[in-house]
């Protein structure tokens, strides 16, 4: 999978223009599977443009209770309404700007879940984190919080990870396709102890200054399904070369 955050950027114009040129690439349909993470307010404009195609569309972010006096907030139903599948859910961004806590994101999980989306949970830790040799127990925790909300004995959810290093958001700086994979198999591990069942059918996509001309070597890693891209999705030739890097790391090469 290769999906594009566009964050809070672009007006319907943008919206029309990017979607068309990402469809009119002729990138196979659902090899890989292609979603876009607009803003709220464009959304609209991506299912008009998209509606007919294999292309997918999803939410930033949702509120966990179903309507109700939560005024600038939006709920899972109404990203259904607009025809999403997906909802991005603990982006880094919401976590250290908002101050979303685990326990938050894992509500948000357990509502998206709720309302028929397939989340995106996004984990990852900070530069600082890394230096301290806490990774792994970032992970650990942000993870656990999801799972340990979810009845997965009783639920087989849908759901993707995508691993976020914050030092690798923004900064042209990715991770090596090395430090991403041991992260990835490390997140792996995590779900298997909770659900064998969802470890099998576990996305994971890598984030963090995701490029034309790194995605293939990152996508090429065992642990690596695909990737979360910010910057570079807001350039139609940019994003369309990282989704054919996962259309021939698909293939085999
Ligand atoms: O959700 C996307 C990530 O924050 C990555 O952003 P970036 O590709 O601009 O580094």
């Amino acid at each position: 999978m290769v999906a594009g955050n566009w964050k809070m950027n672009g007006l319907s114009g943008d919206a029309v223009h990017l979607t068309q040129a990402i469809l009119n690439a002729g990138l196979e349909p659902m090899r890989p599977e292609v979603v876009l993470f607009p803003p709220f307010t464009l959304l609209h404009a991506v299912s008009q443009e998209a509606k007919s195609s294999a292309l997918r569309w999803g939410g930033q972010n949702l509120f966990w209770e179903a309507s109700g006096a939560y005024t600038g907030e939006i709920s899972g139903a109404m990203l259904r309404d607009m025809g999403c599948r997906y909802v991005l859910l603990g982006h880094s961004e919401r976590r250290q700007i908002f101050g979303e806590t685990d326990a938050q994101v894992a509500q948000k999980v357990k509502a998206a879940l709720h309302s028929g989306l397939i989340p995106v949970v996004c984990v990852g830790e900070s530069e600082a984190e890394r230096a301290q040799g806490a990774t792994e127990s970032v992970l650990r925790r942000q993870v656990e919080a999801v799972l340990h909300l979810l009845n997965l004995d009783a639920n087989q959810p849908n759901m993707i990870i995508a691993y976020e290093p914050i030092w690798a958001i923004g900064t042209g700086l990715s991770a090596t396709p090395e430090q991403a994979q041991a992260a990835h198999a490390f997140i792996r591990t995590l779900v298997v102890a909770h659900s064998e069942h969802l470890a099998k059918r576990l996305l994971l996509l890598y984030g963090g200054s995701v490029k034309g001309n790194n995605a293939a070597a990152l996508f090429d890693q065992e642990d690596i399904d695909g990737g979360l891209v910010g910057g570079a999705s807001l350039q139609a030739g940019e994003f369309v070369q990282i989704c054919r890097a996962a259309e021939s790391v698909g293939r085999g090469g």
